[in-house]
């Protein structure tokens, strides 16, 4: 069972304020619909050009906060020269790296998952600072992939996992979304804002609590329990707000 309550119903948010809110927005699940595979995406061709836009207008307040590898996310993102956060909050753009470094071990750890994904039929992704093993198209591997990645980390205690939508994902201990906007929340920008985060998946209820605490709120996008105060029924709905708050 889910440890967060169900606070949202069926609830639609306030609309953007550009003046007032700072917007956090994840990627995978909330920007984009999910694909089959990480690299079948549909990346609408005016979400780069709306992201820029609305960041100019909250004064710069606007960061992508994803599971995804910096460069890959940017790469994704080509046009929008905004804030970026990766691998869950241990890689960023526009401001210092949470991470120095990857933990010890980040070559064998790719090298296991990588030769096991093999021999299993299984998705690898090869992540900056770790690793994701892909079943979608296999959901009955999930209970092996996970015992796997637990045997993995035993002899790695520098990395943890993190459960994904139909991958298990190896990522540096002690990273996460919501640490990584308390840094971004540092920059001047933010400041005086509100902040608002928008979310689909477990990994974000961390983020989408923060964000109620630092008194605004968090916007979460599908269904599923979730601690947000509001609900956007999926990407496009997300994108469509994103764009009523650019009316004049
Ligand atoms: O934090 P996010 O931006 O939501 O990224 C989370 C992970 O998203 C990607 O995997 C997920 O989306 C894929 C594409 O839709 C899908 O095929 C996969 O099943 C999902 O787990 C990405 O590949 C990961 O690196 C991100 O951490």
């Amino acid at each position: 069972m889910s440890s967060y309550p169900n606070r949202s119903d069926r609830t639609a948010p306030p609309l953007l304020d550009p003046a007032r809110h700072a917007l956090f927005l994840d990627f995978d699940g909330t920007l984009v619909e999910i694909a089959p595979r990480p690299d079948a995406i549909v990346v609408p061709p005016d979400l780069p050009a709306t992201l820029s836009a609305i960041s100019e207008a909250c004064g710069g307040a606007l960061a992508i906060v994803s599971g995804r590898s910096l460069p890959e996310l940017a790469q994704f993102l080509a046009g929008f020269d905004g804030l970026l956060v990766g691998s869950h909050g241990a890689e960023a753009r526009g401001m210092a790296p949470p991470l120095e470094r990857a933990p010890e071990g980040l070559g064998r750890l790719q090298a296991d998952l990588a030769s096991y994904a093999a021999s299993r039929g299984l998705l690898y992704e090869h992540k900056t600072h770790g690793a994701a093993l892909h079943y979608r198209h296999a959901p009955e591997a999930a209970e092996t992939v996970e015992a796997f990645a637990r045997a993995v980390l035993e002899t790695l205690p520098g990395f943890a996992m993190q459960p994904a939508k139909m991958a298990i994902e190896l990522r540096p201990e002690g990273v996460s979304k919501d640490r990584a906007l308390d840094s971004l929340w540092r920059l001047p920008q933010f400041a005086g804002r509100l902040p608002v985060y928008l979310g689909d998946d477990r990994t974000d209820e961390p983020a989408l609590d923060w964000a109620a605490r630092m008194g605004g709120f968090g916007i979460k996008v599908g269904e599923g329990d979730s601690v947000a105060h509001y609900r956007l029924p999926d990407p496009a709905g997300v994108r469509t707000w994103l764009g009523a708050g650019q009316e004049e």
